[in-house]
C-alpha cells in the first residue's frame, strides 16, 4: 500500500486545512531593551495580552475548518524518544558557545533530567543562568568573560513567526537557512520534527532545502503562486544563490513546478521579507505596498543545467505575474488605499501581510483599517484579528502561520 503525503501546498489561496503555529511563551519575557536589536524586535510585547490575541487567531482558523498544530507539542512528542532527546540537546548546546566542556556536560544532564514539556520549554524559551542551580565548581575564563551575559541558551522570541523557519511547497518541505543567528535554532528544531515526527511522513515528503546551507532563505519570502509557479523574494533575508538552489531542486524532483519567479525587493529591515509588502489574496488579486512598486525587479528561473537554472529578466511585476500565471489580467490592490503616508504607517503594522484562508478570504490585523476597507471594496472577505501586542515583533497573520495543508484549487 502506498503512503499518501500529509504535506500539501499547491497555492497561496486554497482552503487552509492544517497549519503550524507557535503560541508566544516565556521566551518573550526574556526580551530586554539591551538585546532587542540582536533578537530582531523593536519593542517589548505584553505577553499575557499577546497570548490572548494568539488564541483568538488560532480560533479563527479552527472556525474556518483548519487544524492547528503547535510547534512545542510536536517537539514534546519527538522528545519521548531518548535517542532523539539526547541528540537534539547536544546539537543545541553545540551552537550555544558555552565555551567550557565540563559546564556543557553539567547543563546537558540538568536538561536531560527534566520532563519532555520542560525540555521543550528550555529549547524554545532558553536557559537563563538564574534558572540553573548554583553548583560548586572552579570558574573558567569564559565564566568571567561572559559574566554579564544572562543566558546559557538564548531565547527564541521570533518563533511565533512560524512562517519563516520552514515552508511547504507541493508535498515537500524547506527547512530554511536563516540569515541571523537569532533564529538559527528554530530551524534546527524544525529539522528534527521533520525527521522524527510521523505527521511529516518524510519518506514521501522531500526536503527541498536544508538549514545547513550557507545561503540564507526564509519562509516569508516564499509564495506558492500556483501548482506550476513559485515566487521567492530576493531580500534582506533571502540570497540569490539560495533561490537558484531551491529552483533546481524543485525542477528536478517535482514534476508540476515549471517556473520560479525571483522578486527582488530593497534589502532593508522594514521590508525584511517579500510577504511584508506583497501577498496573494485571490486567483487574480494581490495586495501590495505602493511604496515598493517601482523598486521591484522580477527574474524568471526555468530548468537549465544541473547546477544553475536559466535566468531571464522580466518586465513589471504586474506583467510578470500575468504571464507566469497565464491570466488575462490581474489586480494589484494598493495597501493604505494608495495614500503614501497611510500605506507606510500600515505597512509598518503588517497591513500587506495577509493570510489567505480560502480564495478571496484573508485574515488581517484589525488596526489596519484603511487597507482592510480597501480590500473589502475589491470584493475580498476580510477576517480581522486583534494584534496590538503580536505586531510588536514586526509580523502579521501570514508571518505567524506555516501552512501544512491547503486544498488544491
Ligand atoms: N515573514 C515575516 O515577515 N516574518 C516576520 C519576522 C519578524 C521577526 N522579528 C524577524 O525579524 O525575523
Amino acid at each position: 500500500m502506498s503512503i499518501e503525503p500529509f504535506l500539501n501546498v499547491r497555492s497561496e489561496i486554497g482552503k487552509l486545512k492544517a497549519v503550524l503555529l507557535h503560541k508566544p511563551g516565556r521566551e518573550l519575557e526574556r526580551l530586554t531593551p539591551q538585546y532587542l536589536h540582536e533578537l530582531l524586535f523593536d519593542d517589548i510585547p505584553w505577553l499575557r495580552k499577546m497570548r490572548e490575541e494568539h488564541d483568538k487567531f488560532a480560533d479563527v482558523l479552527r472556525q474556518r475548518g483548519c487544524e492547528v498544530y503547535y510547534y512545542n507539542e510536536l517537539l514534546e512528542e519527538i522528545l519521548k524518544n531518548d535517542e532523539v532527546k539526547k541528540s537534539l540537546i547536544s546539537d543545541v548546546l553545540n551552537i550555544c558557545n558555552i565555551g567550557n566542556e565540563n559546564l556543557e556536560q553539567i547543563i546537558k544532564e540538568f536538561i536531560l533530567n527534566k520532563s519532555e514539556a520542560e525540555i521543550a520549554e528550555i529549547l524554545i524559551a532558553g536557559l537563563h543562568k538564574k534558572d540553573f542551580p548554583e553548583i560548586e565548581r572552579e570558574k573558567s575564563l569564559i565564566d568571567y568573560i561572559k559574566e554579564e551575559y544572562p543566558f546559557y541558551i538564548n531565547p527564541l522570541p521570533n518563533l511565533y513567526f512560524t512562517r519563516d523557519p520552514g515552508a511547504v511547497i507541493g508535498n515537500g518541505l524547506l527547512v530554511n537557512s536563516m540569515k541571523t543567528p537569532a533564529r538559527d535554532r528554530e530551524t534546527m528544531i524544525l529539522r528534527y520534527i521533520y525527521e522524527y515526527h510521523p505527521l511529516f511522513k518524510k519518506e514521501v515528503s522531500p526536503l527541498w532545502y536544508d538549514y545547513t546551507s550557507p545561503y540564507s532563505i526564509e519562509g516569508g519570502d516564499i509564495l506558492v503562486l500556483s501548482d506550476e509557479v513559485i515566487a521567492v523574494g530576493c531580500s534582506e533575508r533571502t540570497s540569490a544563490r539560495a533561490i537558484e538552489i531551491l529552483a533546481n531542486n524543485l525542477f528536478s524532483k517535482d514534476e508540476k513546478i515549471k517556473k520560479v519567479l525571483a522578486i527582488q525587493i530593497p534589502f532593508t529591515r522594514v521590508y525584511m521579507h517579500l510577504d511584508t509588502v506583497f501577498t496573494m489574496i485571490d486567483y487574480d488579486k494581490f495586495t501590495i505596498y505602493p511604496g515598493i512598486e517601482n523598486k521591484i525587479k522580477v527574474f524568471e528561473l526555468t530548468p537549465n543545467s544541473k547546477d544553475y537554472p536559466k535566468v531571464r529578466p522580466m518586465g513589471t511585476l504586474k506583467n510578470s505575474l500575468k504571464e507566469a500565471l497565464k491570466l488575462p489580467s490581474i489586480q494589484l490592490i494598493q495597501s493604505g488605499g494608495g495614500d503614501d503616508i497611510t500605506a507606510a504607517r500600515e505597512q509598518w503594522n503588517d497591513s500587506t501581510n495577509t493570510l489567505a484562508i480560502a480564495p478571496g478570504v484573508v485574515v488581517t490585523y484589525d488596526r489596519n483599517e484603511v487597507t482592510n476597507n480597501t480590500l473589502r471594496k475589491h470584493g475580498i472577505e476580510v477576517v480581522e484579528i486583534a494584534g496590538s501586542e503580536l505586531v510588536r515583533g514586526r509580523g502579521g497573520p501570514r508571518c505567524m502561520s506555516m501552512p501544512l495543508v491547503r486544498e488544491n484549487i
